[in-house]
């Protein structure tokens, strides 16, 4: 999969099929609240699943009941790629 960075407007086509998660700071970011702490840090785990399979690492900050997911590309120094879409759409489709 491609990692060069995608154009704003690849990027927001793309986010048009991916409710919830928003373009900020060269990233996509996304926040799901949870019934408590202990589900948002199962999520966070499942999660570093998926990166660690994609060998492509979201940022995860878990605070209380809530889970903020970020992703960039490094390699395509710091902007958003393809490999940030495809990352997005595998978390969405194990929280939705
Ligand atoms: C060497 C290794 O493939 C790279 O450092 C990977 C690992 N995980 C990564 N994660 C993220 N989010 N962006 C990257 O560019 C990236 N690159």
């Amino acid at each position: 999969m491609s990692d060069q960075p995608l154009t704003e407007a690849e990027i927001e086509l793309a986010l048009s099929e991916l409710p919830g998660w928003s373009h900020v700071d060269d990233r996509l970011e996304r926040t799901w609240s949870f019934g408590g702490h202990l589900q948002a840090l199962a999520a966070a785990t499942a999660i570093g699943l998926l990166n660690e399979q994609r060998n492509h690492h979201s940022d995860l900050a878990v605070n209380y009941d809530k889970l903020t997911v970020a992703t960039t590309t490094h390699s395509a120094g710091h902007k958003v790629s393809a490999k940030d879409i495809d990352l997005a759409t595998a978390v969405s489709l194990l929280l939705d």
